[in-house]
């Protein structure tokens, strides 16, 4: 049998969110694991896909709660690395669409700091897919690390990207100056349509997608918040509604929808090279169960909630 596995690399960061304070000038904060990664990986586990995470975790206090969750959840952490330097710390606000801005505690922290000797020992024998984004592959000195070790790995496994812009961390010029390259690895790159206006400014998606599947993006797909996503695969397209829901807010939203995505690929066994089988069907199908476990996500407060109770709703393809 082809391998399910789907390794996850990168960063996992504690989302703090302002509660309501106390009498005096207090400001409580109510802190969740979260990270664009580790929250793809937790969604891909609870889906039932073997999901090992790549992440160096702090001894912090941070680190531990990131451990115990990742654990719970159901994610094979046996690659993990314990590092020395503290846990990222992103402080959320979020608008009244429940869209957060995050401020980030990331100086020195241990998520990103990757180094040839931790990748080199990692077996890819068992990844069908191999998925990172985010922090690790933008911040120095990880990120030249990472970009070596998805290159070792694109032989054998599908090669999934998300940048996750973040500006106030990383400046977008970054981005753009990696994202050619990005593309001549990966098979399926993933973004929301503010990364879309952060890389391309007032590019249209579909001129967008085209430019990537001219960099080597065999699928790219543009998730575009309560208007759903459009997915295009070598320049055929399609658009996908998202699934009405009543919005707590839409922390991890994102990070979900891959999750979906890969879960519903893999289990068609569709990962494991260059998806020279895939078909657009296969695309649309994968996409709106994505939005249907992002819309999960969006229901609940918080990067990655509980939603598993929720699962039979799904109809994911192993159940159906
Ligand atoms: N208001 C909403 N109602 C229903 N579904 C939503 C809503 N917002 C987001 N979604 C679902 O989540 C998916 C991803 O949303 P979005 O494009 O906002 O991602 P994102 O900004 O990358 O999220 P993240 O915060 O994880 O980085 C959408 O394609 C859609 O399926
Ligand atoms: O919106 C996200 O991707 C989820 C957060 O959990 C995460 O910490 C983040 O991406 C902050 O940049």
């Amino acid at each position: 049998m082809s391998p399910r596995q789907i390794t996850v690399l990168g960063e996992c960061v504690a989302d703090a969110f302002a509660e309501p304070g106390g009498p005096s000038n207090e400001l409580a904060l109510r802190v969740l694991p979260g990270g664009g990664p580790a929250n793809t990986a937790v969604s891909l586990a609870r889906l039932g896909t073997p999901a090992r995470f790549l992440a160096r975790l702090s001894g912090d206090v941070f680190g531990r709660l990131f451990r115990d969750h990742l654990q719970t959840s159901g994610v094979d952490l046996s690659s993990a690395v314990t590092a020395a330097e503290p846990s990222t710390l992103a402080v959320a606000e979020l608008d009244a669409q429940g869209q957060a801005a995050f401020s980030f505690h990331a100086q020195n922290t241990a998520d990103w700091q990757w180094t040839a000797e931790e990748l080199a020992r990692v077996d890819l024998s068992e990844a069908a897919c191999v998925h990172t984004g985010s922090l690790a592959l933008v911040r120095e000195p990880g990120a030249a690390v990472v970009e070596d070790f998805l290159a070792a790995a694109a032989p054998r496994a599908t090669i999934s990207i998300d940048p996750n812009v973040r500006p106030l961390l990383v400046h977008p010029d970054v981005y753009r100056a990696r994202l050619a390259h990005w593309c001549a690895l990966t098979d399926v790159l993933r973004l929301s349509e503010d990364d879309l206006e952060l890389l391309l400014p007032g590019t249209p998606p579909e001129e967008a997608c085209d430019t990537w599947h001219a960099a080597g993006a065999r699928l790219v797909v543009i998730t575009r918040g309560a208007d759903g996503a459009l997915a295009s695969l070598d320049g055929e397209r399609i658009q996908v509604p998202a699934v009405p829901t009543s919005v707590a807010d839409t922390v991890g939203a994102g990070d979900s929808f891959t999750a979906g995505l890969l879960h519903h690929l893999g289990a068609r066994g569709l990962l494991g090279g260059r998806l020279t089988e895939l078909r657009l069907d296969d695309v649309a199908e994968a996409c709106r169960f994505a939005t249907r476990v992002a819309a999960l996500t969006c229901s609940v407060a918080g990067p990655n909630p509980p939603w598993q109770r929720q699962l039979e709703q799904l109809a994911t393809p192993e159940r159906a």
